[in-house]
């Protein structure tokens, strides 16, 4: 019954164009990757031959590349084309303070991230389990300005007081774009979902609102297709805040919305699986200020092993009893908030020593002074937890393939004791695959 309503709603929008809808449910699902330029060069990745339209670093794929040796080293993120467009809107500058309010897994953090050099970027997950994961794609893609928080937005709300100049809600929805990728979102479909998503996407935003610094971007977006979670939302939020306008998202693909609205809409007939997106500015002139914390003093241990291993240092530090972490910006005062990183986690001290973290040799824009490049059997070997039988200087060292650091061993000057967390090694069955 559900289903039958489903598709008479998308017959009722699609008009002619149903047909084709229809038909693409029935072809492939567009795959793609997008290149993390922090990491890596787009000239490396010349076998890529098919560019999405939705972002230049965007390309499609047909084949599953979650063991290729440049995705462990986090040169490239997994991500069907059409969700990399509202980054693309969004319009991230190299200084914006951003925050993305519904993040895990993370595909969206870390486009935003790949465009900050001395902004930041608060990456919330409401789900603790979707939390991590989402910390893990922040820590493989080498984010290093970056608070990870694991919080509802209203909590969010209590601390942050007009001061992001860039706010993405890519809101949990019925997910209608998904339809085709897994069943169970055409059975759980129900008129009833929609609008428990309709009303949940309005008080988030809401709290986004709330948060916006004045002459702030808020970008909205959705992977569903219902005028109740698109357009609908996007009238209400326009008729609450007189100072919000909707701004054109200054973008050829895709298609203009219903109800004669400058936003964008992707449909699968436009080259992927679905995306809505609006983009609005704040335009009211009271900000607010963004509470940080003073740096704290790292002691000499640990000062000499960054100085010994980077040859350019963070310019602030955390410290949590024996653990440091550092960034180039101040730290942010979140209060009550749980948080589960803050920077980069850099390592321990323990007994007058400094033990890195794997984490502290993934950052994208930390400049390594020891390296070693492996090939790829090696890599292989050393993601399954072996020691490498490999000359290099004694100390701890960035593993790389092709440059691209992957993790981190001991070296005592003939072999290379491995470092690689437990959780983060291949299963014996699983491989580092370049095809
Ligand atoms: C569409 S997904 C986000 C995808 C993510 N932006 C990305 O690009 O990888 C929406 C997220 O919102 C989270 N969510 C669910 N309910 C929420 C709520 N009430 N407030 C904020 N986020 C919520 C979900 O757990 C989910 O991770």
């Amino acid at each position: 019954m559900s289903q039958e309503m489903y598709f008479s709603r998308m017959q009722k929008l699609l008009k002619d164009e149903y047909n084709a809808y229809i038909e693409s449910l029935s072809k492939p699902l567009y795959r793609g990757m997008r290149i993390n330029l922090k990491k890596a060069e787009l000239d490396e990745f010349d076998h890529l031959d098919n560019p999405s339209r939705f972002c230049k670093e965007s390309y499609y794929v047909d084949k599953p590349l979650g063991n290729h040796p440049f995705h462990i080293c986090g040169c490239f993120y997994l991500q069907e084309p059409s969700a990399s467009s509202a980054v693309e809107i969004l319009d991230v500058q190299e200084d914006d303070y951003v925050l993305d309010l519904c993040a895990a897994p993370g595909g969206k953090s870390t486009q935003i991230a790949s465009h900050l050099k001395s902004g930041y970027l608060v990456s919330n997950e409401i789900d603790a389990k979707r939390a991590q994961i989402l910390l893990s794609n922040i820590e493989r893609m080498g984010v290093k300005n970056v608070a990870v928080t694991n919080t509802s937005v209203d909590k969010l709300a209590k601390v942050f007081d007009a001061c992001f100049d860039k706010i993405l809600v890519d809101a949990p929805c019925s997910g209608e774009g998904m339809i085709k990728k897994h069943d169970v979102a055409l059975n759980n479909w129900s008129i009833e979902n929609v609008e428990l998503c309709a009303t949940r996407q309005k008080e988030i935003l809401e709290h986004a609102y709330f948060m916006l610094k004045p002459g702030g971007t808020l970008v909205y977006s959705t992977c569903t297709y219902a005028l109740e979670e698109d357009e609908d939302v996007v009238l209400d939020f326009l008729e609450k805040h007189e100072d919000m306008i909707l701004v054109d998202p200054e973008v050829s693909w895709g298609r203009k919305g219903f109800k004669d609205l400058n936003v964008r809409r992707i449909f699968p007939m436009d080259g992927g699986e679905g995306h809505f997106i609006a983009k609005f500015k704040k335009q009211s002139d009271v900000a607010g200020k963004l509470p940080v914390l003073k740096s704290k003093k790292i002691d000499n241990v640990t000062q000499k092993f960054l100085k010994e291993q980077l040859n350019t240092l963070p310019n602030n530090y955390y410290i949590d009893k024996d653990r440091v972490y550092g960034m180039d910006v101040p730290f942010v005062d979140f209060k009550k908030v749980k948080v589960l990183r803050q920077g980069v986690y850099l390592g321990d001290v323990i007994k007058n020593r400094f033990e890195p973290s794997h984490s502290f040799y993934m950052v994208a824009d930390f400049d390594y002074k020891r390296k070693v490049d492996v090939t790829l059997e090696e890599m292989d070997l050393f993601m399954h937890g072996e020691v490498l039988q490999k000359e290099c200087e004694k100390g701890y060292v960035a593993v790389c393939f092709k440059g691209h650091p992957f993790g981190f061993g001991k070296s005592d000057g003939k072999q290379i004791k491995n470092k690689i967390p437990k959780g983060l090694r291949l299963l014996p069955n699983s491989h580092v695959n370049i095809d």
